[in-house]
């Protein structure tokens, strides 16, 4: 099959390295330096240091010679959330028969709060679309480590092209019709991963320092997000069963504990007093999470679901409240039914 992937971020490149020794794959970097670069050291310097480009990785800079690689085959956005409407008109524009696409980005729109299927709709109205999503840390799958995704679509002819690109040599991708379901699992779980960042960063007199607020409230964090990010998906359409997998409690599993996200990094560094703007800086990837967390609120809030925890997480970030403020007030709510 004939690949593209547009965005060279961690990603996109490791999907790429995973995918290209069984199909002709062409990776898309917007920067042209960064292309000439990962063509001559045949590594993503930038993004995904560790590994080494397989020589069948082809790479460029070029994306209507991308677009025009996959016709026929399958294009994968792999641009953070903010780049995905440009992303989806360009394979519009330039793949009028339509050619199977599905974006990995993990968000909602900042602003008009959509989720990347809304955007399709309005963008691509029709076109053979969906969503790859899943515990997937980018360096695991570039190595080969065993990973398990879904690919969801209301076409299962795109969930069928995704299994088809990328289930087997250590990747199983599973499939599933609810969109809506797996997109709120993916945008919520960043948020959460920095609410337990932030938990997991604090000190705490006579506690542990090691583990912040310690293993009983990060297990609470992490259940009680998942009754929040159920909550919001219902409201919104999803089915219950699909937060009980890969792309609900899976991901949210992966990213609230695992030391590799970029969005637990976040919390655990506002936790210790660290501006927002030098972490991000920093951090030299996207941290979806900061990006999106108003938007889940303001979302919730239209629709009238309660989101405690999401709502503590967006006033820290936007520094209206300490990360004990927030502990406080989490704490300090009435005592209530758990279902
Ligand atoms: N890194 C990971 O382990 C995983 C990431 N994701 C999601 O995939 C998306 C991309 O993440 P990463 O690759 O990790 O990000 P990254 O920060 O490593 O790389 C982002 C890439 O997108 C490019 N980019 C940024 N803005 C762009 C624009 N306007 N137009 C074109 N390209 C643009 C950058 O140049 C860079 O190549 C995010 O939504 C993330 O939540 C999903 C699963 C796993
Ligand atoms: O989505 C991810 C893993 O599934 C990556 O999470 P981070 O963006 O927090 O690193």
């Amino acid at each position: 099959m004939k690949i593209a992937v547009l965005g060279a971020g961690a990603w996109g490149t490791a999907l790429a390295v995973q995918a290209c020794g069984r199909h002709a794959v062409r990776l898309w970097a917007r920067d042209p330096q960064q292309a000439a670069q990962m063509r001559s050291l045949r590594r993503n310097q930038r993004y995904l240091k560790d590994r080494v480009l397989p020589a069948a990785l082809q790479v460029g800079a070029d994306l209507d010679a991308a677009l025009e690689h996959a016709a026929g085959g399958l294009v994968v956005i792999a641009t953070p959330m903010a780049a995905l409407p440009q992303m989806l008109a360009a394979v519009r524009e330039r793949l009028p028969a339509g050619t199977p696409t599905l974006w990995l980005c993990k968000g909602l729109q900042h602003g008009s709060a959509q989720l990347a299927h809304e955007i399709a709709q309005e963008v691509w109205p029709g076109g053979p679309t969906g969503v790859l999503s899943g515990p997937s840390f980018a360096l695991e799958v570039a190595r080969g480590q065993p990973t398990a995704l879904v690919a969801a679509s209301a076409d299962p002819a795109v969930c069928q092209r995704a299994v088809d690109a990328f289930h087997g040599d250590g990747l199983r991708v599973y499939t599933a019709g609810d969109v809506v379901g797996v997109e709120v699992g993916g945008a919520v779980k960043n948020v959460l991963a920095i609410a337990t960042g932030i938990a997991d960063g604090m000190l705490l007199d006579g506690a542990d320092p090691a583990t912040g607020l310690g293993l009983n409230a990060r297990a609470a964090l992490i259940t009680r997000g998942l009754a929040e990010m159920t909550r919001f998906g219902l409201a919104l359409g999803a089915r219950p069963e699909t937060f009980m997998g890969l792309s609900g409690l899976g991901d949210l599993v992966l990213t609230a504990t695992g030391g590799l996200s970029r969005n637990r990094q976040v919390g655990l560094r506002l936790a210790q007093g660290q501006p927002l703007a030098l972490i991000l800086v920093e951090l030299g990837h996207v941290a979806e999470g900061v990006h999106c967390a108003r938007s889940v609120a303001q979302r919730a809030e239209a629709l009238g679901v309660e989101m405690p925890i999401t709502q503590a997480v967006v006033r820290v970030l936007e520094g209206r409240w300490s990360a004990a403020q927030a502990l406080e007030a989490l704490m300090g709510r009435d005592a209530r039914p758990e279902h």
